[in-house]
């Protein structure tokens, strides 16, 4: 990233033309070029119709303005809106006036990574705000708004003051150890509490799956023997021809992935190869991803054709054993979960029914408050193996309990960015949009 002290701007708006764009600018000397282009900076946090002109004087367009002066904005700086005319010229024309007046464009994430630097929010905050603009499901907007929010950040700075709590207090026992004022039982209810902070931790890490179930999707496998019908019941779901469907057993050798949004869930449904004994290295290749697959998914649909009287196998793990080709199959005979027609449509929405049931059992009693990133996820197992070391270490000597639980604070810090992450921030805002 280059200088902070840089004053930069970006479109941040979306893709143009566009009835309206956002162009934002931040830094110090967003007021002096606000005056450059208008005339004068307009009163803080009042939208302003005002004429917009370039070096020579002539209009680029009329926009509203809109002036946040540090450190009461979105950043920390100074920080100026102009909402103009979204066609491709008007905003160009501004964005290179912005550059003549020597700005510099910024870059992906910069806006939201001064917000950062200057204590204006956190980095669980910033990678909020990054699902949030990522967010395509209401599901996704709403675990994307807790953390955005700050929800997920007060429950780590919460565990984190009480873990600086106790650490005080057995250091205080160790200062006064030769005075008998602090009385032995008090490091009874300290031992208590850092217990008890270990198991919330415990808890809220055993949550990260169903977080990133929300955040990335609940996989959804379609398995079955060739010609099961797996591919056409992947296009009936998704409600357009994205698999190749013929009559030829082993069509389907890749794994084919669509998303859909189920009644504001995130699901990822996979079609794979059918499962047989085949000769074909193309085809067994595809039949060893298909296995590789199944190992990772959250349900199974395992395919069986009834017609072709097949059963549908039980896999290990969640699985619906669904009966296919029910228009023109002999319907009884087999235990299915379920008879589809993806012809028909017959059984389609009992199958989406029974899909969202099976995942919202998964998600069950699961809060918002989750951890949806490996990078929490790792920190938090950190806080809970130096936790656990303190407890471990609690009857020897209070230096070393002491010490561990300084490390568990500090590693429950780096998630929130409270404590040096410096290595992290460019993998992290980078990730960002420019303009964001
Ligand atoms: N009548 C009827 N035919 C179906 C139905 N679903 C699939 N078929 C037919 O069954 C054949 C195989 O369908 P696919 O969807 O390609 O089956 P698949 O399981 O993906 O097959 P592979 O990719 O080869 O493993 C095609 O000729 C489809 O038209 C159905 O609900 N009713
Ligand atoms: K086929
Ligand atoms: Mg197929």
């Amino acid at each position: 990233m280059s200088a902070a002290g840089d004053t930069i701007y970006a479109l941040s708006s979306g893709a143009l033309p566009s009835g309206v764009a956002v162009v934002r600018v931040s830094g110090k000397d967003a007021f002096s070029c606000c005056r450059a282009i208008t005339g004068e900076v307009p009163a803080p946090r009042k939208a302003r119709l005002m004429r917009l002109v370039d070096a020579a004087g002539s209009p680029i367009d009329t926009a509203l303005v809109l002036v946040f002066a540090g450190p009461a904005s979105f950043t920390g700086e100074d920080c100026i809106e102009f909402q103009l005319h979204g066609g491709r010229a008007v905003v160009r024309a501004l964005l290179d006036r912005l550059a003549g007046l020597g700005l510099r464009h910024a870059e992906a994430g910069e806006f939201t990574r001064r917000a950062f630097e200057n204590g204006k929010i956190d980095l669980v905050e910033a990678e909020g705000l990054s699902d949030m603009i990522g967010a395509e499901t209401e599901m996704q907007r709403r675990l994307a708004l807790e953390q955005a929010g700050g929800g997920l950040s007060e429950l780590y700075d919460g565990w984190a003051r009480e873990l600086t709590h106790a650490r005080a207090m057995i250091e205080a026992e160790l200062d006064f150890s030769d005075e008998d004022d602090i009385p032995g039982s008090v490091s009874a209810t300290i031992w208590g509490t850092v217990e008890e902070v270990g198991h919330q931790i415990e808890s809220h890490i055993a949550g990260s799956r169903a977080g990133e179930i929300i955040r990335d999707g609940y996989r959804v496998v379609i398995a079955g023997p060739p010609n099961a019908g797996k591919s056409s019941l992947l296009n009936a779901l998704a409600r357009r021809d994205v698999a190749i469907v013929t009559d030829v057993a082993g069509t389907t050798r890749d794994i084919l992935e669509v998303y859909l949004d189920l009644d504001g869930y995130a699901v990822r449904l996979c079609d794979t190869a059918g499962l047989r004994e085949s000769d074909d290295v193309v085809e067994a290749e595809g039949m060893r991803r298909a296995r590789a697959l199944l190992e990772e998914a959250d349900l199974i649909l395992s395919l069986g054709d009834i017609g072709a009287g097949q059963p549908a196998e039980r896999f290990e793990g969640e699985c619906l054993r669904i009966g296919t080709k029910a228009d023109i199959g002999n319907q009884t005979g087999a235990d299915f979960d379920l008879l589809i027609s993806s012809r028909t449509g017959a059984g389609m929405d009992r199958l989406v029914e029974m899909i969202k049931a099976r995942l919202e059992a998964r998600l069950a009693g699961a809060s918002l408050s989750l951890p949806v990133r490996d990078r929490q996820v790792g920190y938090l197992k950190e806080t809970l193996r130096h936790i656990q070391a303190a407890l471990d270490a609690r009857d020897y000597s209070p230096e070393i309990p002491a010490e561990s639980l300084r490390q568990a604070a500090v590693a429950l810090g780096r998630i929130t960015g409270r404590v040096d992450v410096e290595d992290l921030l460019d993998v992290i805002f980078s990730s960002f949009c420019v303009g964001k």
